[in-house]
């Protein structure tokens, strides 16, 4: 057998009481395309920090070609040829692809940089390796796979013979998935040995050659993926099948209060807001009681009104949308990233004022804070959703504090019993958020948001970088919010995720929604069609007329005209609509 590439032996690592990577031994040979996998927690970040010298183990070495390295820092790494690419980029929006790929290890000639000999080593590379990239394009104005794209190619420009890819699809479409794992696999057969660390068990199976599990920072399995089913690495895993034990969800908190507003907005229907064909086939949802929700003719609990939202450089993001989610129903939104759904999101939760257009929530035009009646999971989780140097506790508590303030026991036992109910694993709740792991630290925003009050659910991207088992209870308690009465929104990048939980699937692209789909209808194909613009599909040929239909009705009728202005104003909008 030949000498592997890389091979860590016997790797030891504590954080304090947490056992994160304990006696793990793992080997990548040349040309290898080898995924780890195990729960959220279960050491894989700890293990792949060690390897790029990010961390020091406690115990254990690591072998490149069978001498032992020093690994004192990342520089060391890439002075070995290891490269990595972490989950959020460290790229110059402002600079070209060839000055972001050199930067750092710049061609220089007479003490300049020199752009030319930059530029053409960019573009050898990226022909070498099929990764079609220009390198003069800004890398501001590229969509994200091309930017991951330009962080593969910064590590190959150093040289990297083993790449480290830390869930690497978690930010892409389906479709930039697929071209990356056709990369890895070129890669691979260049001789460049692929460490991929990813939840998504099928791109395990399709673009890996072998797999290491681990479990509570040990080793519970290793296999070829040449004859392994999902169900024996799910079993490595967690210990169980899927399947065998679904989890035990009670909704978390029902909303029992009555919606305040019996009709949808007549200028709304005028407007044709309401996406007519499809809301006919909303299916009634049987509640537990008996009582269906989700009904058609249910008002809406969100209703978003001819939205238009502009970018701070003015740019048009969101160009006239408008749908309404009932009690008891989930609508799923997709579309390619920069699409115009995160700030469709930023302006129902109230972060970012429209530019025109309404927001209501049960019939009634909303204008300052949504705090305590929008729930929201952001998918920036550590940027937008966590305080990371707060304790568990704290964030578990976060925008719920006023009732708490006086009890510290109370805040305890609260976020006690949602570590529990959500089986978030942490040494304790008083460690700082920041000491979880990723899909930990997910979990925990999760069990805030959807243990809140609040008649309306924003969620973003619930199961990103989430283990199986933790995304089986997650899609579990969706569901459950759905059915205890809320109107959820959901953003998702995962269609097969939308396809479990939503009612209806909205896509958008340039900032209008090009398909209102029932879930029934949302085939791969049509959903794929709608999220590059080549289709518009269903009810989004209204949604389409919407638009102009909404801008006409503003312009002439005295109360959309008012609806729109009192909102984005931010006066007094309740006797508007
Ligand atoms: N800097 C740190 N300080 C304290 N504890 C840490 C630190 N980094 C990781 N841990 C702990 O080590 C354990 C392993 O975490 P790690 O991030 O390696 O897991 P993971 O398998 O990558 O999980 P995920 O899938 O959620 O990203 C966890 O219990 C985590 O809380």
């Amino acid at each position: 057998m030949s000498v592997p590439a890389v091979e860590l032996v016997g790797i030891t690592k504590r954080f304090g009481g947490v056992l994160a990577n304990d006696g793990v031994d793992l080997a990548v040979e040349r040309g290898e395309v080898h995924a780890v996998v195990g729960e959220n927690g279960a050491g894989k970040s700890t293990l792949m920090s060690i390897l790029y010298g990010l961390h020091r183990p406690d115990a254990g070495h690591v072998l490149r070609s069978g001498a032992r390295m020093r690994l004192r820092s990342p520089a060391d790494a890439i002075a070995h040829g290891l490269g990595m690419v972490h989950q959020r980029f460290r790229l110059f929006p402002g600079l070209s692809v060839a000055e972001n790929v050199v930067i750092g290890a710049e061609p220089m000639r007479r003490g300049m940089l020199d752009r030319a000999a930059a530029r053409r080593s960019v573009a050898d590379l990226a022909e070498r390796y099929g990764l079609g990239v220009d390198p003069g394009a800004r890398v501001g104005d590229l969509p994200v796979g091309t930017r991951q794209r330009v962080e593969i190619l910064k590590a190959l420009y150093r040289r990297a013979e083993v790449l480290i890819l830390d869930e690497p699809t978690a930010v892409l479409t389906p479709g930039e998935a697929a071209g990356l794992f056709r990369m890895v696999r070129e890669l691979a057969g260049e001789g460049v040995s692929v460490l991929l660390v990813t939840h998504k068990l099928n791109e395990v199976l399709a673009a890996g050659d072998r797999v290491t599990v681990l479990r509570g920072g040990r080793v519970t399995g290793r296999f070829s993926t040449a004859g392994t089913s999902a169900d024996e690495l799910v079993r490595a895993m967690i210990g169980r099948s899927l399947a065998a034990a679904p989890p035990t969800v009670t909704e978390p908190s029902a909303v029992t209060e009555p919606s305040t507003v019996t009709e949808p907005s007549t200028v709304a229907k005028a407007a044709g807001a309401e996406v007519t064909g499809v809301e006919a086939t909303a299916t009634p949802v049987p509640v537990p009681g008996g009582v269906a929700v989700g009904m058609p003719a249910d008002p809406y609990r969100l209703e978003v009104r001819d939205l238009h939202v502009r970018d701070r450089d003015g740019v048009t993001t969101v160009a006239g949308v408008s749908f309404g989610v009932r009690p008891g129903e989930i609508v799923g939104i997709a579309g390619v990233a920069g699409s115009g759904q995160r700030d469709l999101v930023d302006a129902v939760t109230g972060l970012r004022r429209p530019h025109s257009g309404t927001v209501l929530l049960d019939g009634r035009p909303v204008t300052g804070s949504r705090e305590r009646r929008v729930a929201y999971v952001p998918g920036d989780r550590a940027g937008r959703a966590t305080a990371p140097e707060l304790s568990l506790a704290d964030n578990l508590l976060m925008g719920d504090q006023h009732g708490f303030l006086l009890d510290p026991g109370g805040v305890r036992r609260r976020a006690t019993s949602l570590v529990e109910r959500f089986s978030i694993r942490a040494a304790s709740v008083r460690v700082p958020i920041a000491q979880l792991s990723g899909g930990n630290a997910q979990k925990a925003v999760l069990a805030r948001e959807l243990s809140r009050d609040t008649p309306v659910l924003v969620v973003e991207e619930p199961t990103q970088g989430v283990d199986v088992g933790a995304q089986e209870q997650i899609h579990a308690l969706l569901a459950a919010a759905r059915d205890g009465g809320r109107a959820v929104l959901l953003l998702s990048s995962e269609l097969s995720e939308l396809r479990v939980l939503a009612d209806r699937v909205l896509v958008m692209f340039e900032g209008r929604v090009t398909a209102a789909l029932p879930v029934a209808q949302a085939t791969d194909e049509r959903l794929g069609a709608a999220m590059t613009g080549a289709a518009m599909t269903g009810a989004a040929m209204t949604g389409a007329a919407t638009t102009s239909a909404a801008t006409t009705s503003a312009s002439t009728t005295g109360a959309a005209t008012t609806g729109a202005t009192v909102d984005v104003r931010g006066q007094a909008g309740e006797s508007a609509g």
